[in-house]
C-alpha cells in the first residue's frame, strides 16, 4: 500500500495491532540564505508517533518492514532500460560517456503471452524464483549470483520473445551484447564491468559472433595464456572480414563468464541464444557456465492455444482438432502460426474461422513443401552415393587392371607402385 502523507495530515497505520500515526512536516532551514527557488531551503520529514511501549516493535521491526517496502515499490516503478553496446545503432538520443547507450526497456512479452508448453513454462519460472531467492545460497557456497541460460531452436521459435519475458517477470533490466561491435577482450571486460546488478546480458547468435572453434585450437595451445595481453593487441587479420568477427576470443568470453563475475555485486542473468546448438564449442555451454539449456522448438498445439486465446480470445473451436493433428505433423514456428491469426476479415474484424481456415492452409503447404524438401534430399543424397560408388569402382576396376598388367611382366604390385 503506498500512502502519499500531506501537509498537517495524518495517516494511520496498524502494525501487528499497533496503531502509529504518520504526519509529513517541514523546518525552514535557520540560514539566512536568499534562494531563487522557493521551498529549496526547507527540510521536509515525517514524524512517526506510537505509545512508548511499542518502542522496540516499531524500531526493531516496523521501521525495518517499512524501508524494505520502500525500496520495494522503487525497484518495482523505476524505468527499467534495454542497453546496447553497438554504437552504429545510434538510437540514443541522451548517449552519454558510457560505453552502453540505452533506451526505455518496453517490451509486452509475458510468460502468459510465451507459447510453450505450461510445463515447460512452470520449469522455467520455478528456476527464476528460486534464482531470486538464493542471494543467502550463493554467498553461503562462495559464488557469484548468476546464472546463465542458453536458449536454442530454430528462427522465430521465440528466443527474443524469451528472454523480454524473463525480464518483465525478474524487473530486470536488459543489456544487449553485440560481441561483434567489441574491439578486444579490454574492451569486453569494461562494458561488464559497467553493467548493473539486477539485468540480464544477451548475447545473441553466439555462433556467428565469435569463431569459437578456430580461436579456441589455438588457445589450447597457448594454454597458460588465458586471457593475455596478447588478447589486447591489435590483430593482423589475412582477411579483415573475417577478423571482424574474431576481435572477441573465446577465452576472454570465458573468463568473463566465469571469473569477472565476483568483482560485481548484485545478481545477473546471461543468456546465449543460438540457432545451431551443435556448433558451439562445449566450453561454453557446460553446466556451471551455461546452466540451463532451453529448448524452444516448434509449434506445437499446447503452444498454438496460448496464441490463439492471446491474438483471438478463442479457447476452443471445432477446427481445433485438425489444426492439433496438423501441428504435430508440421513443423512450423510459432513465429509463423501467429503469423496466420492476425488477417482481419473485410469487416476490418479478426474472425477466428478465417484465420484458423487460412492456418489449415498454411500447415498444410508446409507439410507438402516439407515432404517435397525431403524428397529432393533424398534424391540428391541417393545421386551423391551412386557418384561415390562409380569412382570407387572405376578405382578398383583400375588398381585391378594394373595389378593383371604387373602379375603379366612378374612384378609384385608394391614394386609396380601400387
Ligand atoms: N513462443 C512464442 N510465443 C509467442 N510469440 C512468439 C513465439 N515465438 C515467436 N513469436 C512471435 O514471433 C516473433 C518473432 O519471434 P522471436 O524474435 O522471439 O524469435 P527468435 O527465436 O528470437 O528468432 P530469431 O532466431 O530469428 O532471432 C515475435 O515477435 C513473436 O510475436
Amino acid at each position: 500500500l503506498r500512502v502519499t502523507v500531506d501537509d498537517h495530515e495524518e495517516v494511520t497505520d496498524d502494525f501487528s495491532g499497533t496503531t502509529i500515526w504518520w504526519y509529513a512536516s517541514k523546518r525552514q532551514s535557520k540560514a539566512q540564505v536568499i534562494t531563487f527557488y522557493p521551498g529549496e531551503d526547507e527540510r521536509r520529514f515525517y514524524k512517526v508517533v506510537f505509545h512508548r511501549r511499542h518502542r522496540d516493535l516499531v524500531v526493531d521491526s516496523y521501521l525495518p518492514f517499512v524501508l524494505g517496502e520502500g525500496r520495494a515499490v522503487t525497484v518495482k516503478n523505476r524505468q527499467r532500460r534495454l542497453f546496447t553496446n553497438n554504437a552504429s545503432r545510434n538510437w540514443n538520443p541522451y548517449r552519454s560517456k558510457s560505453v552502453w547507450s540505452h533506451v526505455p526497456f518496453e517490451h509486452p512479452a509475458t510468460f502468459d503471452t510465451l507459447a510453450m508448453h505450461p510445463d515447460e513454462k512452470e520449469a522455467i519460472v520455478d528456476d527464476l524464483m528460486a534464482f531470486q531467492e538464493s542471494k543467502d545460497y550463493y554467498a553461503k557456497v562462495g559464488k557469484a549470483w548468476k546464472r546463465g541460460y542458453l536458449l536454442y531452436g530454430p528462427p522465430g521459435t521465440g528466443k527474443s520473445t524469451m528472454i523480454a519475458a524473463m525480464a518483465n517477470f525478474l524487473d530486470y533490466d536488459v543489456y544487449d551484447l553485440e560481441l561483434t561491435a567489441v574491439k578486444n577482450n579490454t574492451e569486453l571486460r569494461k562494458l561488464f564491468i559497467e553493467t548493473t546488478g539486477k539485468s540480464i546480458i544477451v548475447i545473441e547468435d553466439i555462433d556467428c559472433s565469435i569463431d569459437l572453434t578456430g580461436k579456441r585450437r589455438k588457445d589450447k595451445k597457448a594454454s597458460s595464456d588465458k586471457d593475455s595481453d596478447d588478447d589486447d593487441k591489435p590483430k593482423l587479420p589475412m582477411d579483415p572480414e573475417k577478423d571482424d568477427a574474431t576481435k572477441v576470443t573465446l577465452s576472454g568470453l570465458l573468463n568473463f563468464i566465469d571469473g569477472l563475475w565476483s568483482a560485481c555485486g548484485g545478481e545477473r542473468i546471461i543468456i546465449f541464444t543460438t540457432n545451431h546448438k551443435e556448433k558451439l564449442d562445449p566450453a561454453l555451454i557446460r553446466r556451471g557456465r551455461m546452466d540451463k539449456h532451453i529448448e524452444m522448438s516448434y509449434c506445437r498445439f499446447e503452444g498454438f492455444k496460448v496464441l490463439a486465446k492471446n491474438y483471438l480470445d478463442v479457447i476452443e473451436h471445432e477446427l481445433f482438432g485438425e489444426i492439433q493433428r496438423l501441428l504435430e505433423e508440421t513443423d512450423m514456428s510459432p513465429a509463423d502460426v501467429a503469423e496466420n491469426l492476425m488477417p482481419m476479415s473485410k469487416k476490418k474484424k479478426r474472425d477466428p474461422d478465417l484465420c484458423f481456415s487460412g492456418l489449415i492452409e498454411a500447415l498444410k503447404q508446409a507439410k507438402e513443401d516439407a515432404a517435397a524438401a525431403a524428397a529432393k534430399a533424398k534424391e540428391e543424397e541417393e545421386a551423391k552415393e551412386a557418384e561415390a560408388k562409380k569412382v570407387k569402382e572405376k578405382e578398383e576396376a583400375e588398381v585391378k587392371k594394373a595389378n593383371e598388367e604387373n602379375k603379366g611382366k612378374g612384378k609384385a604390385p608394391e614394386e609396380a607402385g601400387i
